[in-house]
């Protein structure tokens, strides 16, 4: 569904990612991790069209969007950004309704069938009652919630998600990762950035890795994350463990080694 070959890109004619290739299929999760600075945020805007590509091309089923106009872009793949305070306080069901933008006309305003679409999105996170409540007032976990419900709203089947759990808690970090995990049960694909390794065990069915100077990776979770990719990436060591849970699930995680 979403195929980047041979991708190098960055500013200025300079690459800040070179030779990035990966795949992602209907349905499947993809997390890419990598440390600050390593071009995380360079590719999505590539992704997103916001920069060009210095090389490589994006495809979306079989189709170069070299040349796709930014409606035709946002049909095919919604953007959730990390949630952010709104410089105006719109009510929710207006953020979301943001999200049919590019299924409007120049100067045409949201009719009915767009209020209903976003009035769905809202109903399918469960998060109707903050309906009419005003953005700039929600906790960080609500607003991150509106964000996706705007996305949803735009009826694209891919999602590209920059660090949907930053700023959340413990718990809503949990609860955001099932969510995620429930979209892609609906056949939604989805790239999102995480600063936790974990993130790529708990929910995603492929893992990428962008490290500085040193070639990029992606293929399954089991194959990317490693200690010694992990070692590589971060600069510091990390055991990964794998235990079975009380109630026989598996689980692997991340064990970061303290040398002080
Ligand atoms: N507009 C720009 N012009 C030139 N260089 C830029 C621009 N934006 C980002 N960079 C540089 O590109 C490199 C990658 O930045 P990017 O924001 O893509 O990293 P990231 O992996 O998303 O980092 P983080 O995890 O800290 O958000 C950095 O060296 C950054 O300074």
């Amino acid at each position: 569904m979403l195929e980047i070959q041979d991708l190098s890109c960055g500013y200025d004619g300079k690459p800040v990612v070179r030779d990035v290739s990966f795949s992602v299929r209907a349905g499947e999760i993809m997390c890419l991790l990598g440390p600050n600075g390593a071009g995380k945020t360079t590719l999505f805007k590539t992704l997103l069209s916001f920069l060009k590509p210095l090389e490589g091309t994006i495809s979306i089923n079989g189709h170069s969007t070299a040349g796709w106009s930014r409606q035709m872009l946002a049909r095919a793949i919604g953007y959730v950004p990390q949630a952010h305070s709104a410089p105006f306080p719109y009510r929710v069901i207006d953020v979301v309704t943001m999200g049919r933008t590019a299924h409007l006309g120049w100067f045409a305003a949201p009719n009915a069938k767009d209020k209903r679409i976003a009035d769905e999105a809202l109903h399918s996170l469960q998060i109707h009652p903050l309906r009419d409540r005003i953005y700039t007032e929600l906790s960080g976990g609500e607003r991150q919630l509106v964000l996706i419900a705007r996305a949803l709203a735009q009826r694209s089947d891919i999602l590209i998600m920059d660090e949907p759990t930053s700023n959340l808690d413990f718990g809503n970090q949990i609860r955001m990762l099932e969510q995620i995990r429930l979209l892609s049960n609906r056949g939604m694909t989805v790239v999102m950035t995480s600063h936790f390794p974990d993130h790529a065990f708990l929910c995603s069915d492929k893992a990428a890795l962008l490290r500085r100077g040193q070639p990029f990776l992606a293929g399954t979770v089991k194959e990317v994350v490693t200690s010694g990719n992990l070692k590589s990436a971060y600069g510091i060591d990390v055991e990964v463990a794998e235990f079975t849970a009380a109630n026989g699930q598996k689980v692997k995680t991340c064990i970061p080694l303290m040398q002080a």
